[in-house]
């Protein structure tokens, strides 16, 4: 018998409200790329795919067109341009299926973006559970006993743990089965299946489930992102770090830019740029971890474009670099040296807006400040300095 064809649908265009980030969760950056490049990356290596769309929200091209950036040059040509989702992962899933239906797929693979861990064994038992059943998923059993609650939690009975499992992607289908079953789903109105089993379920259609991966979590929830992160980078091999100093004078003015943040005070900080001492320090301390030389390499002072330019960018440059690299920043901490202005009213925003620039999340930003008992330069308040340490892994 002729191999199938096999399609791929990626649904992508939910919100992430369960994680609330500022951006839906497949687009955050996770050990270097934003989480969805890692899911397509490891997809597309998967296997041939005879049609491939990825579902998105019509406010987010941008950031799928920044994340799809990141693929290799050969993955990005696999895949058709973006379907427009729907309000539900249902009408997502079926704008994805109408989307491949041209190509008369034998299977189609139907798989969240928020899963970034789909092996090519998975892939494999997929294509070859619909095959043999028209209808499947992946499953693994409970580790935990499971109760059903009422409303307020109390308990209404067990059941037997043995004989449920918990579903994971890639769901796997005959594509003429799921299609007719979305398509009938959606016009008598029901709209409220989270899976596609269950719709394939719902239209009479005997399901199975084949083997899943614990590994192939679903990222629902920061501590779920973070857990992706952590192993996403176990496979990066090297873990670097670089330090950065800097030190700008004070000149006349009402505020000085610390970390990107405005703080108002008696003068100003003297320099080429903004004087943003401390986002200094850190592009310098991502410099070094790389090896790529300092900040004046790569923003000449000689050259007048950077004449009072926004030391933002040449922190996000260092960190873009990160990237390139294949890369992910672990941690940046920086320690301003000052009797004054006053740091710890400003930490909070400065955290965030450091965090911002990188692309981290604030929680891998640390700011200090420290004076130096009214010693040198520091303490006689001619100048601000800050030291910076960043922690990269690499691949
Ligand atoms: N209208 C929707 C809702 C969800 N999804 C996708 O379906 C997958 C699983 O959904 P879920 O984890 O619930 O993601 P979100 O809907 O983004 O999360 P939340 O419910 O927390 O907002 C995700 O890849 C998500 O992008 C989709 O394509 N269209
Ligand atoms: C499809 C799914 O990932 C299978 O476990 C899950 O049902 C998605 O549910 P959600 O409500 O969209 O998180």
């Amino acid at each position: 018998m002729s191999s199938p064809s096999v399609a791929l649908v990626v649904v992508a265009a939910g919100r992430g409200s369960r994680l609330g980030a500022d951006l839906p969760k497949q687009y955050l950056p996770c050990a270097g790329k934003p989480l969805i490049a890692h899911t397509l990356e490891a997809l597309i290596a998967a296997r041939a795919w005879s049609a491939a769309t990825v579902v998105i929200h019509p406010d987010d091209h941008a950031l799928y067109e920044a994340a799809l950036s990141r693929l290799p040059e050969a993955a990005r040509r696999a895949l058709a341009p973006p379907t427009p989702g729907g309000a539900t992962r249902q009408a997502s899933v079926r704008a994805g299926l109408e989307a491949v239906a041209a190509a008369l797929p034998d299977i189609v693979l139907i798989h969240d973006a928020a899963r970034p861990f789909p092996t090519p064994a998975l892939v494999g038992r997929a294509v070859a559970a619909a095959e043999a059943h028209g209808a499947a998923a992946p499953g693994v059993k409970l580790a935990d006993t499971v109760k059903q609650v009422d409303a307020v939690g109390r308990v209404l009975g067990t059941p037997p743990r043995a004989a449920l499992r918990a579903v994971q992607t890639p769901q796997a289908f005959r594509f003429p089965l799921i299609l007719a079953a979305h398509r009938r789903a959606a016009a008598e109105q029901v709209g409220d299946l989270t899976d596609d089993v269950s719709v394939a379920e719902w239209a009479g259609e005997q399901a199975f489930l084949f083997e899943g991966d614990p590994d192939n979590f679903k990222v629902t929830t920061m501590p779920d992102f973070t857990a992706a992160e952590m192993r996403l980078m176990r496979g990066a091999s090297e873990t670097r770090v670089g330090q950065g100093f800097d030190v700008h004078a004070f000149a006349e003015g009402d505020a000085v830019w610390l970390c990107g943040v405005r703080v108002p005070h008696t003068h100003a900080l003297a320099g080429h740029s903004d004087a943003d001492v401390a986002l200094h320090a850190l592009a310098d301390a991502i410099y070094g971890a790389l090896a790529e030389g300092d900040i004046g390499a790569h923003f000449p002072p000689s050259d007048p474009q950077w004449k009072g330019a926004p030391s933002h960018v040449f922190l996000a440059h260092a960190a873009e670099r990160v990237r390139a690299r294949g890369g992910a920043i672990v941690h940046l901490d920086a320690t301003l040296v000052c009797e004054a202005p006053k740091v710890g009213p400003h930490r909070e925003a400065m955290r965030a807006r450091v965090a911002e620039i990188a692309g981290l999340d604030a929680g891998r930003v640390s700011v200090k400040a420290t004076t130096t008992e009214r010693l040198g330069f520091a303490g006689r308040r001619e100048g601000i300095a800050c030291l910076a340490t960043s922690t990269l892994r690499l691949p």
